[in-house]
């Protein structure tokens, strides 16, 4: 067989060498076959190395699945439905929904302790994310375990340095993007949000130059919404035709693609300067996310222009639309809640006009509380403490859960049918001020602290490390447009919540409802 082949292969050969035009034909058709064949596997996202295998075998043949009672959606059914169907017939006890990638496994309350006590290695917050947000195609959380744990080590600690950067650059943000709003001015905010965030928080991880570049702005935009956007529409689409679908029909992936080239030519001077600087013995590196990469990754990987690259865009997808979309719902929340603006702002007067140092912006007492509740009833996801599970694991009803189960708990039965809250279904914006002013309780119940009964940020060891940042920032902004803005909807809301919406069990936020800003007369 393979003797006829070889002949086959030298008739072919010496055809070829006989006709020019032949071989510029053959040539032509390696070289673009070639071509698609490369071009094809830029599609695919590099898995992080200690991530589980994943099998073609056991996405043809199916994996070992946990057994529990599987709640079926009903046509015209959203998941908020079938969660509460769910978790009302199983308070309990584990049961399922079919969602992406396969089914997850609802866990009952009193499994939160097992969500808590697993590390990563057993219980996967990052493995379970890149599954749901196909991280193969879209790259989201693809990052290093290296890259989640500087961030977790030392984010909170560069708040600490950057009280001034974040105040100064919030100041500016916001009169760029709202503007200086002297008559009554209609707008959609959200994107106006997303501007903010995205020009203070990249002014803390990249530092003055490159965070001023409106291009590096646009990179870091677009790769988060490049990739989100794609994960519904590659949901739809059958696994073995995913790839190509990713490859032919995703012009936002192949943006992401062009983007991170983009980013990394963005970024190369930036880092080689940095390196160059930084063996001066006397130079003083600047409080960045860019500092604090290249001296805590591993084997000075930090100092990689990819590596970098990859851990601002990751650390730029984590930070930047879940802070935007806070911002913007609660300023929707308090069109909802009038009767909350005035004490807000009463209570942002009265700290006055100084540095937004961790202990001003502790006096915002109120507002503190205020995030808290308006978190509890604005979601991101219908599920959270989202998990893979890695290596066999029992948990608190005795089940063993098989390596490769995705699991969850239902966020809305546990802020609401499980609360030991008092009335939980009313929002009391001030419930926690109350609570905290209680004696013991004055370190509890803050807007960053996560617990059992709250899972804004997720829970336990593998709890959102950005969430100290991304609440110090929402507070600077909230309170400065409190003091210098009046604001209210053009329309009556129709919804309860800005992020009301769905696809699948993710939230999603409504961009188009319009604002009108004006200037506040200022009377202090
Ligand atoms: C209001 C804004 C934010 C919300 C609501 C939020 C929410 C979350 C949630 C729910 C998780 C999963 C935790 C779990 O399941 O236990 C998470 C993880 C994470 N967040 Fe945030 N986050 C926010 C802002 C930020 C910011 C500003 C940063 C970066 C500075 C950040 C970095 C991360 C990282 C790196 C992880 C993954 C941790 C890991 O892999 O172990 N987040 N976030």
């Amino acid at each position: 067989m393979s003797l006829i082949v070889l002949n086959g292969l030298s008739n072919l050969g010496t055809e070829v060498s006989k006709r020019p035009f032949l071989a510029g034909a053959v040539l032509f058709v390696f070289g673009f076959a070639y071509y698609l064949f490369t071009d094809f596997l830029k599609t695919y996202v590099r898995r992080p190395s200690h991530f589980v295998h994943k099998s073609v075998l056991s996405g043809l043949f199916g994996r070992k699945k946990f057994n529990a009672p599987l709640i079926e959606r009903r046509p015209g059914e959203s998941y908020r439905e079938v969660l509460a169907r769910g978790s009302a017939l199983y308070p309990d006890r584990p049961y399922k929904i079919k969602h992406f990638p396969d089914e997850i496994v609802i866990l009952p309350h009193q499994c939160i302790e097992d969500v808590r006590n697993n590390p990563e290695s057993t219980l996967s917050f990052q493995q379970a994310s890149y599954d749901f947000f196909l991280g193969d195609f879209t790259g989201i959380t693809g990052h290093e375990k290296a890259t989640a744990l500087t961030i977790r080590r030392d984010v909170g600690r560069l708040l600490d340095s950057v009280y001034e950067i974040v105040q100064d650059k919030a100041l500016t943000a916001i009169l760029e993007e709202i503007g200086p709003c002297d008559q009554p001015t209609e707008m959609l905010l959200y994107p106006k949000v997303v501007n903010m965030i995205i020009k203070i928080s990249q002014r803390v991880f990249v530092g003055e130059e490159l965070s001023s570049n409106p291009e590096w702005l646009e990179v870091i935009r677009n790769c988060t919404g490049g990739a989100f956007r794609a994960v519904p529409e590659l949901w739809e689409i059958h696994w073995l035709l995913r790839p190509f679908v990713a490859w032919t029909r995703m012009p936002m992936l192949r943006a992401v693609r062009r983007h991170k080239q983009r980013a990394k030519e963005l970024l190369k001077p930036i880092l080689e300067t940095r390196l160059e600087n930084m063996k001066d013995p006397s130079f003083k590196p600047p409080p960045d996310l860019l500092q604090l990469v290249i001296e805590g990754a591993p084997d000075g990987k930090g100092r990689d222009l990819n590596y970098q690259m990859e851990a601002q865009i990751g650390t730029g997808r984590a930070a930047l639309f879940t802070t935007a979309a806070t911002v913007y719902h609660l300023l929707y929340d308090l069109c909802l809640r009038p009767e909350y603006v005035e004490p807000l702002r009463q209570e942002a007067l009265e700290v006055g006009e100084v540095m937004m140092t961790r202990q001003n912006v502790a006096k915002l007492v109120k507002l503190d509380s205020f995030i808290r509740e308006a978190q509890r009833f604005n979601k991101f996801m219908l599920v959270g403490t989202i998990r893979k599970v890695t290596k066999p694991l029992k948990i608190a009803t005795g089940d063993v859960l098989p390596v490769g189960t995705m699991t969850g708990i239902d966020t809305h039965f546990v802020h609401f049918n499980r609360s030991p809250l008092q009335d939980p279904e009313k929002f009391d914006g001030f419930r926690y001020l109350d609570l905290r002013s209680k004696p013991g309780n004055q370190a509890k119940y803050q807007a960053v602290t996560s617990g059992p009964d709250h899972l804004v940020f997720g829970y336990g060891t593998q709890a959102c490390p950005g969430r100290f940042f991304a609440i110090h920032e929402a507070k600077v902004v909230i309170a400065r447009i409190l003091r210098n803005y009046e604001w209210k909807l053009v329309e009556t809301p129709k919804e309860t919540s800005v992020m009301n919406g769905l696809d699948g069990i993710l939230n999603k936020v409504d961009p188009s409802v319009k604002f009108i800003f004006q200037k506040r007369q200022k009377q202090e």
